[in-house]
């Protein structure tokens, strides 16, 4: 079966449209984007039409590529004492003279719908979480929908990345699978893949996972965004390879990608009706 993201993702926009319809928030989402790189451009681009399609405003802070941390701190200053937006998203990588752990620590938990604020990320590592990092929030997503068991199931997490393995392994973790994290300096890395029940790869090397990697009947999460031979969009899997071997995979587009920004809606959402509530 192959799993789709695109679809998914659709359904649970077209939800949200209505609920905030009916909702009689206002919820407003703000993005910063550092720079002019052209794939965070893109992305950003991408959050700002979602918006536009379940009815949430948005804003958009441009910032030139030389800008200070402490230029940027004071943006964000700015973004978290306006009553009227809801969620912060700081668009990363932020340029490597910036001091990126001090402007994710900047934006106010409350407004942190990335999830990647030290508050959010022990809260989910304590199974009480309020945002959650939108990829992996995401995949959740997508097991539930698929009904997915992960209770005693062998999760393997290749990569340990802050934005990805990292609070990935704590959803599965939350959701009583029995979870590796996997990453460059692990041994027998194959071994460990081939024991998975369902393996998330989230290494960024093009087609890195083939079939003699994978279990037979595993579920396959590809959260690779790499360039092919040809320069195409592809995951870290071999998906021709691996797709005939198992019970579920992810493609590269329309898989876990469009799931990322359907969460980054839902945690809007959240955050506005938290701030209802305050
Ligand atoms: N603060 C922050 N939060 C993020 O959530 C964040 C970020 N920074 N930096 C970059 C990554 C990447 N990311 C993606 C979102 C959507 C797709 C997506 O929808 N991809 C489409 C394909 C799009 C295409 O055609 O290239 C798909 O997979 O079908 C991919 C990647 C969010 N990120």
């Amino acid at each position: 079966m192959i799993i789709n993201g695109k679809e998914i993702s659709e359904k649970r926009l077209a939800a949200l449209k209505e609920e905030i319809k009916t909702s009689g928030l206002n919820p407003c989402l703000a993005t910063v984007i550092v720079g002019e790189d052209p794939a965070s451009q893109m992305y950003v681009r991408m959050k700002h039409k979602a918006c536009e399609q379940v009815g949430i405003k948005s804003t958009g802070v441009v910032l030139p590529e030389n800008s200070t941390t402490k230029e940027i701190l004071a943006e964000v200053e700015k973004l978290n004492s306006d009553n009227l937006i809801h969620g912060i998203l700081v668009q990363l990588p932020l340029p490597k003279h910036v001091d990126t752990e001090a402007v994710i620590e900047a934006v106010s938990p409350e407004k942190d719908v990335d999830g990647f604020h030290p508050y959010n990320t022990g809260r989910l590592f304590s199974g009480m979480p309020e945002f959650v990092p939108c990829t992996p929030g995401g995949i959740m997503t997508l097991l539930k929908e698929y009904k997915i068991e992960t209770s005693g199931k062998k999760a393997v997490v290749v990569g340990r990345s802050v934005d990805v393995g990292r609070p990935m392994a704590a959803l599965l973790i939350n959701a009583d699978a029995t979870v590796t994290v996997c990453h460059s300096r692990t041994k027998n890395l194959e071994d460990e893949m081939k024991a998975a029940d369902i393996l998330i790869s989230a290494i960024g090397k093009a087609k890195f996972v083939t079939a003699e990697m994978v279990k037979s009947g595993a579920v396959v999460i590809d959260v690779g965004i790499n360039q092919d031979e040809n320069k195409r969009l592809c995951g870290d899997v071999d998906f021709e390879s691996v797709k005939d071997k198992v019970s579920a995979i992810t493609p590269v587009p329309g898989g876990v990608g469009p799931m990322t920004i359907a969460t980054l809606m839902e945690n809007t959402l959240k955050s506005a009706k938290m701030h209802a509530k305050l």
